[in-house]
């Protein structure tokens, strides 16, 4: 296609949204009318479909559950009085807490006020916190944030010697929608042992976010946490930002969250409407749809300009993929769906990977976030008439360029700034995109059955570790790896076993092992208290 000829399929193509001033371009998108004409009756269907959720269908027919975030931004279109009464009086709760602690009604035992925020949770309970916190947080903060989001003990160290001299004034808030995923819960009891070995009291200091009544409910409680905030069970981990689990931390880092709710219900509006071509969650859907054929053939490279939206492609990688990520359709066919997502940021990247995108492997297409406000302020000049900004705008537009030369699929979504509402946006415009490519390719985007299997599997390896120091703490001698793991009654997991052993042996358990490493058949293993 000439200069002049793509110039206006980008006209012909641009999508404006006048409230937001968000930009979205597929124009290198290399799909044609007859194409786009023949989505049309899935597209007709997913619109319907889209109502059906919205309008508290059970479209996570699995677990048996609503898919109601959209619910969260616009309150009167719950499905009933009970729900939209939840989700009012939940913020309400959100707002009065973060003012109580920003004016000290709600302090520490032994400080005049909290100056940090620790908080605790893993995927659907940290990714949206971690974005919004690294896109919005002010300069001063009312509360610092800070993240565990493992049950790595290395890096819980590191976030909990940072706190080490603040631990007192430090809050702590445990998310966890069940309230019984390990990592958080690891990640609690170890912020526990940080407080009470300052002879703090914990419970003084923590909050939480859960489901009514899960075990971390239960525990807060009967412990005699702070307060505890719902999690509704009708809202996923990976579309939870704007529930309590964003909201609440947002709020105590001092971010507008009615902005950012704004900003999502705006979008809400504008994706809502059942025509593709004016609906810009819809275009992104159709995008995916053409550039990985409806199967996710080619892999979404997301490359934000802009230093503080780096998190949104690892969040972006959740909410795609773990949803869009299924063995089966919703007839129960084989379907293995899904589109791989990764980035980081531009124009970083572009000194990394960028050479393959443009010359390498085509098994992908590219997604730039371009923010068309450099920085608060005047910038001063690194060459004549050329800012730090115009560097980076002009990375984005060439390798944009680059890419569509060499038959290099590319969406580019702009917003004016970084703004909480703008975050709202972007979040909606994602939620709807994927809620509808789902519907297009017929699968339930609400549920994650795969993980279930290795959270399943990693119950059993920590069971059978339990077995084997049963085993070795009863014998007075060594014993060899295959005499050890007939006796725990696990000959079948041989492999499983040396792998627990060695991990137990290097981390000064009481687990020794003897002989020659290269070979470990060769082992033998014994127990020293
Ligand atoms: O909030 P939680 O219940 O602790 O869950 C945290 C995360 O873990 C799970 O394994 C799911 O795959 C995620 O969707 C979820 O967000």
């Amino acid at each position: 296609m000439d200069a002049s000829a793509l110039w206006q399929r980008y006209q012909d193509w641009l999508y404006y949204h006048e409230g937001l001033g968000l930009y979205l371009d597929v124009s290198r998108v290399r799909f044609d009318d007859s194409f786009c004409t023949s989505m049309k009756p899935k597209f007709d269907k997913a619109f319907k479909d889209m109502e059906a959720l919205e309008g508290g269908a059970i479209m996570n027919p699995d677990e048996n559950r609503m898919v109601g975030h959209y619910w969260l931004r616009d309150p009167e279109i719950a499905p009933t009085p009970e729900i939209k009464q939840e989700i009012v009086s939940t913020l309400e709760k959100i707002e009065a807490f973060a003012k109580k602690v920003h004016t000290s009604q709600v302090k520490p035992p032994g400080a005049p006020k909290f100056t940090d925020l620790l908080s605790i949770g893993i995927g659907g309970s940290a990714l949206g916190p971690q974005f919004v916190a690294q896109a919005l947080t002010p300069d001063s903060p009312p509360l610092k944030i800070h993240f565990i989001d493992n049950t790595d003990p290395d890096g819980i160290d590191r976030v909990l010697g940072e706190l080490k001299d603040r631990l007192s004034s430090t809050l702590t808030l445990v998310i966890s929608k069940s309230g019984g995923t390990p990592e958080p819960s690891n990640g609690m009891k170890e912020a526990k042992h940080a407080y009470e070995t300052q002879g703090l009291d914990f419970s003084k200091h923590a909050i939480a976010t859960t489901g009514v009544g899960s075990k971390l409910d239960q525990l807060a409680k009967s412990e005699g946490w702070i307060d505890t905030f719902p999690m509704a069970d009708w809202v996923g981990g990976r579309t939870s930002e704007l529930s309590a689990v964003g909201l609440l931390p947002a709020a105590l880092q001092g971010i507008d969250v009615r902005a950012m709710l704004e900003g999502a219900k705006v979008m809400d509006g504008a994706t809502r409407k059942p025509d593709w071509k004016t609906n810009p969650s819809a275009l992104l859907a159709l995008s995916w749809y053409y550039v990985g054929n409806g199967k996710g053939e080619k892999d979404m490279v997301v490359l934000p300009y802009k230093d503080s939206l780096q998190v949104f492609s690892r969040y972006l990688q959740q909410l795609v993929m773990e949803s869009l990520g299924k063995e089966k359709d919703l007839d129960g066919n084989v379907v293995n769906q899904g589109i791989a997502v990764y980035g980081n940021k531009g124009s970083t990247d572009q000194h990394a990977y960028v050479q393959q995108l443009r010359d390498g492997v085509p098994n992908f297409f590219a997604t730039f976030i371009e923010v068309l406000q450099d920085r608060l302020g005047p910038s001063p000049e690194v060459e004549p008439n050329v800012t730090a900004g115009d560097y980076l705008s002009g990375f984005l537009q060439g390798t944009r360029q680059a890419l569509y030369e060499n038959q290099r699929d590319s969406i580019t979504i702009t917003i004016p700034e970084v703004t909480p509402r703008h975050v709202g946006a972007l979040i909606a415009l994602y939620e709807r995109a994927v809620s509808l490519y789902g519907f297009l390719v017929n699968i339930n985007a609400y549920h994650q059955p795969g993980v279930e299997a290795g959270k399943k599997a990693a119950a059993t390896v920590l069971n059978l570790q339990q077995d084997l120091l049963k085993v070795l703490k009863a014998e007075r001698t060594a014993l060899s790896l295959e005499a050890l793991v007939n006796k725990a009654g696990a000959s079948e997991n041989v492999e499983q076993a040396y792998k627990i052993l060695r991990h137990l042996a290097a981390n000064d358990r009481g687990v020794v092992l003897q002989g020659n490493l290269a070979q470990p058949a060769s082992l033998t293993i014994s127990y020293r208290a």
